[in-house]
């Protein structure tokens, strides 16, 4: 740590700090920033090694045999914020500093409250450890159902089949009925286990149970001790109707999902709760537990948390036909939007930091109407299941668990001009969300007349396999990125993206990020304040509440608007405002092999899914 972070993180500032923590797939992390938005430190709990006694392999527990489940215990998510208080008291972090936190959750994962959970959430206190107050008790199922499960198909197909198809239900929740989408998963989990469903309070997400922990033990707002689901992240469940300006929970998908009943529609509503449509919306002051456990103070700020990509996508400002990319367990892509274009292709969410009017009449605009707007209203997005997880085995496999003998048969077998790989090859360990319900490995290899074979295995597998699934993962992104281009560009599907910014735990592979550049035809660029960009985001909707919260005539300032004049305000925008660093830029020729050899992945993923 240099000397000038030391200072900023010295108890005697008065420079207020802004805290982000993000509860993914494999791991809970926090980032801390200053006023100005420089990153000052960050923490990580990684549950597997940090919390081996939850027996989690990639931060997930498996269901029996083909049945499709994953999961992960609740508890784990709750000691996981114990062990990062732990972290938080041992790297001296200056807490009471910290105006406002919030928080972001791996996405779609459903959590379920008990009937005891508000009083005991409400009494819990710094003696004793969050996991200890609270204990099974406090949920009534054991377990989160993970983002990675597939056990909903039946679920899904009723999904679809109740609002007339696929395009239907996009055209009214954003997105085609998904087996992690929280609808089907809570209407699966009523059906099997409906006294559990019965005795529960309130059904949140993780992002909803992050924001509620962090008011643990009271908060002095409402006097509601579970708080609201976002609504960014609520467009991951399949439930919200973000077809028209009013919005709301789809009554004809609640009387699916309760039983076709209009009072149990009633009563899954009520266990939904209110959503927060305005992203920095004060929802209350941070709980006893952080108060007593790590001198909070109790006028520290608390916003609702969003779901992981939204949160990602708060880290950087995008241009028009830039595109994120996030490498975490999950590989993901996401591009701002300013309409509501839904298809079977991708997901629509709404973006996770809009200004909410107080009331209908204010906005005019129905219940829910904004009066501020973020640059783009939306973002499209595309999710893979085998993305870190899957190369993590092919490395383990094939190349000693190492990633630098894993980049060296990457670089050796990239195209020369003129050519085109021999390899090719689908990797879906787990059954893929794009293309749906894809599964097994599927390889193929091309003679010298370009007939391409399928095969079992390829002669030289440790220096072919690397190659062959990452450049696959990277087309399945190019082939499918074009869609929503289209969309969003009125028609125009000239250019494809003129710019990726890689974020996650896969960012750091720079092996990766320069075939990025040559698959998809664009440079590649990392946020110059390395960290992760998941709790950063979330960390700069902390910064933006607050702002809006305590500065007179702030009180709608956008998003992007505030971001930037903080950024502009500090030493970190000396260069201005938000800065970046090129990774990767397209080598000519190889970006010409890739463009050429597009139809023919394409062709060979159609065989892959028939199984030929
Ligand atoms: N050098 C590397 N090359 C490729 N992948 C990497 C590298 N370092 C880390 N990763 C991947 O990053 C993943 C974790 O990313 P992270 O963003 O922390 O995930 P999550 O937020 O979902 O818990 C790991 O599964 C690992 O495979
Ligand atoms: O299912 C999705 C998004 O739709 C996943 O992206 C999860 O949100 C988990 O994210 P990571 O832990 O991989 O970041």
């Amino acid at each position: 740590m240099d000397s000038s972070t030391t200072k900023s993180l010295s108890p005697d500032s008065n420079e207020p700090l802004f805290l982000g923590i993000d509860v993914s797939t494999q791991s809970t992390k926090a980032s801390l920033l200053s006023s100005s938005l420089e990153l000052l430190s960050e923490l990580a709990i990684n549950f597997d090694r940090d919390l081996p006694h939850y027996k989690t392999s990639g931060g997930v527990l498996t269901g029996s045999a083909g049945s499709g489940e994953i999961h992960s215990p609740a508890l784990m998510a709750v000691e996981s914020l114990d062990l990062l208080a732990e972290k938080i008291l041992a790297a001296g972090w200056p807490t009471q500093r910290v105006k406002a936190v919030s928080a972001a959750g791996q996405q779609h994962a459903s959590v379920y409250w008990s009937r005891r959970a508000p009083e005991m959430l409400r009494s819990v206190n710094g003696s004793k450890r969050l996991v200890d107050q609270l204990g099974s008790q406090a949920f009534s199922r054991a377990v989160i159902p993970n983002w990675q499960d597939s056990s909903t198909t039946a679920e899904c197909k009723a999904f679809e089949a109740h609002l007339g198809g696929p395009t239907a239900l996009a055209k009214i929740t954003g997105s085609k009925a998904y087996e992690r989408f929280t609808g089907p998963q809570i209407m699966r989990w009523r059906r099997e286990e409906p006294e559990a469903y019965e005795q529960t309070e309130r059904i949140g997400l993780v992002s909803s149970m992050v924001t509620t922990l962090l008011c643990a033990g009271g908060d002095g707002q409402d006097g509601e001790e579970i708080k609201g689901i976002d609504e960014s992240d609520a467009c991951g469940m399949n439930l919200w109707d973000l077809s028209t300006p009013k919005r709301g929970w789809s009554r004809p998908l609640l009387e699916l999902v309760a039983g076709d009943d209009a009072a149990a529609a009633d009563e899954l509503a009520r266990k939904l709760g209110a959503v927060e449509s305005d992203g920095g919306r004060i929802v209350g002051r941070i709980g006893r537990w952080w108060q007593e456990k790590l001198n909070f103070s109790p006028d520290c700020l608390v916003c609702p948390a969003t779901g992981d990509n939204p949160a990602t996508l708060l880290s950087l400002a995008l241009a028009p036909r830039e595109a994120m990319v996030s490498l975490g367990t999950s590989d993901t892509l996401l591009i701002p939007a300013p309409s509501f274009e839904p298809s079977e292709a991708f997901h629509v969410f709404y973006h996770p930091a809009r200004v909410a009017g107080r009331n209908a009449s204010e906005s005019g605009e129905g219940e829910q109407g904004e009066v501020v707007e973020t640059s783009s209203r939306y973002f499209n997005m595309l999710v893979y299941k085998n993305g870190s997880l899957a190369r993590e085995a092919v490395r383990d496999k094939y190349c000693a668990s190492s990633w630098q003998e894993f980049d060296r048969a990457v670089r050796s077998a990239w195209p020369a001009r003129g050519s085109a790989p021999q390899h090719m090859g689908f990797y879906w360990f787990k059954e893929e969300i794009i293309p749906p319900n894809a599964k097994g490995v599927h390889l193929y290899t091309s003679s010298k007349d370009s007939q391409w074979s399928s095969a079992e295995e390829f002669e030289a597998p440790g220096a072919t396999h690397p190659h062959s699934i990452i450049s696959s993962q990277l087309l399945s992104f190019k082939s499918r990125v074009g869609a929503i281009l289209h969309e969003n560009a009125g028609g125009d599907n000239e250019g494809g993206l003129v710019r990726i910014h890689a974020t996650g735990g896969a960012s750091s592979n720079q092996t990766l990020l320069e075939t990025m550049a040559d698959v998809l035809a664009c440079p590649v660029v990392r946020p110059q304040q390395q960290g992760n960009a998941c709790s950063v985001g979330a960390a700069l909707k902390a910064r933006w509440a607050w702002e809006r919260a305590t500065k007179p005539g702030r009180e709608r300032v956008a998003f992007d608007v505030c971001v930037e004049e903080a950024r502009k305000e500090g030493e970190a925008a000396e260069q201005g405002g938000q800065k970046v660093k090129l990774a990767a830029e397209p080598d000519e020729a190889r970006t010409d092999c890739w463009r050429r050899f597009l139809p023919t992945w394409e062709e060979l993923e159609r065989r892959a899914l028939r199984g030929e």
